[in-house]
């Protein structure tokens, strides 16, 4: 498994307003597991996570325009058109002072990878990918109970075949790029994370430890 190695240029991509940052895709399946472990980055790892999907929803709660389409395209575990989604990642991206980020369910689909590319003209430093078996993250799911109006047997099948449809190719395009990193998220939380810090600490880090 590769390391995340920071460096000035590779991976880095410059904003319109010449912020120059690193950003890492957070990719997996529904209930993979992503943002559990996206906080255990920003903890040892000094990331921000940005979650796609919590600035949607956040964009519901804040009365926008484009609320009720939102809320909708949420319920039928459907895209969001990418404008709207690269502007909202693009907001919190200029207005946070940290120049290294987690983008958690981002791009979900080839519109989205490609929009983001042609916008921000950033390149991903790598893709982490939590696989999942579907019975495992559909457990999780119908456990959840943060109140999420798409956590129901209904809407999770939805988002499955979303996933599967959608989502799985981006992931195979950048594995042709040699930018997935691909984590067994099957395992209990603690041993996830060991293989999450396998691909950031650095390998004299390593050798250390
Ligand atoms: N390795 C794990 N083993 C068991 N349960 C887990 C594990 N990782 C996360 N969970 C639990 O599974 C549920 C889904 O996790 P999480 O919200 O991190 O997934 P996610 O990939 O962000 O999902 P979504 O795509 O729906 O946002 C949560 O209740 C979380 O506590
Ligand atoms: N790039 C994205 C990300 C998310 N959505 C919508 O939000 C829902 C929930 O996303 P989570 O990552 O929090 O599970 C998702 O099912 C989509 O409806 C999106 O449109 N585009
Ligand atoms: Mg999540």
């Amino acid at each position: 498994m590769g390391t995340v190695v920071e460096s000035a240029n590779q991976g880095a991509g410059t904003l319109p307003t010449n912020k120059k940052v690193t950003v890492i895709f957070v990719l997996g399946g529904p209930g993979s597991g992503k943002g559990t472990q996206c906080t255990n980055i920003v903890e040892n790892f000094g990331y921000t996570h940005l979650s796609a999907g919590d600035l949607l929803r956040a964009e519901i709660k804040s009365g926008s325009e484009n609320g009720t389409m939102i809320s909708n395209m949420i319920k039928e575990g459907k895209i969001v058109p990418s404008e709207v989604t690269i502007k909202l990642l693009q907001r919190a991206i200029q207005e946070n002072g940290n120049d290294k980020f987690l983008i958690d369910g981002f791009p979900r689909n080839e519109e989205n990878r490609a929009a983001f590319e042609l916008v921000t003209g950033i390149e991903p430093e790598c893709v982490l990918f939590f696989d999942c078996p579907e019975e495992e993250m559909e457990r999780r799911l119908l456990g959840r109970n943060q109140g999420r109006e798409d956590d129901n047997i209904e809407t999770i099948r939805k988002r499955f075949k979303v996933y599967m449809e959608s989502s799985l190719p981006v992931i195979e395009y950048y594995n042709s790029k040699g930018k997935v990193r691909k984590i067994d998220a099957a395992k209990h939380v603690g041993e996830v994370f060991e293989a999450v810090k396998a691909v950031f600490a650095p390998a004299d880090e390593k050798v250390a430890a």
